[in-house]
């Protein structure tokens, strides 16, 4: 799992991670408005050749399921978006929060989480975004506690929570 604030350098971060071999990008965003399909199209353009891409805003554990592979790293990118997007249809948020750890756990081959880390800042001044960094605070925590690593990425540098062999102190 790899979290960090905006722009602080986790995606790049989790490109490297996954190697250089078959490796698959989730991507959970969608061109809302002409900024997002901006940057859409930047990624696009500045990603490295060899890399597999499905755009999939809703059903990410189905995906991570049909995806993972003995031999392919998967990453997905990102979970805070896939929240959105599972808050903006009315989904149970909880439960697919379970399903999403249900499949990180089954994944027949590695499968790197990018999330932001939103709690950091003042307490948003209305009910929905409350709501939002309290769901995106739950669901980091489910999947870092089933992730067998996460780092915390900030100014692009990585600092390690927990490695397969325990948190780090
Ligand atoms: N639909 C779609 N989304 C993409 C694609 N490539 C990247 N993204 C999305 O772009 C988002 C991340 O972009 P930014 O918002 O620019 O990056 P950031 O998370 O603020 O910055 P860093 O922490 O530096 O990675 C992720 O949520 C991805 O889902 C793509 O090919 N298609």
């Amino acid at each position: 799992m790899v979290l960090g604030g905006a722009r602080s350098g986790k995606s790049g971060f989790a490109e490297r991670l996954a190697g250089q071999g078959d490796r698959m990008l989730i991507a959970t965003a969608q061109a809302g408005d002409d900024e997002m399909a901006a940057r859409i199209a930047r990624h696009r353009a500045d990603r490295a050749a060899g890399w597999a891409v499905i755009e999939e805003p809703l059903a990410l554990e189905d995906s991570i399921a049909a995806q993972a592979a003995p031999g392919r790293v998967v990453v997905a990118d990102c979970l805070t978006l896939w929240l959105s997007n599972l808050m903006m249809a009315d989904a149970d948020v909880s439960s697919r929060a379970n399903a999403l750890c249900a499949a990180i756990q089954a994944a027949r081959g590695p499968v790197i989480l990018v999330s932001n880390e939103v709690g950091l800042s003042i307490v948003p001044d209305n009910p929905m975004a409350r709501a939002f960094r309290d769901n995106a605070g739950r669901l980091n925590q489910a999947v870092a506690t089933v992730a067998a690593q996460v780092y915390f990425i900030a100014a692009g540098l990585p600092l390690v929570l927990k490695t397969e062999a325990g948190q780090s102190a």
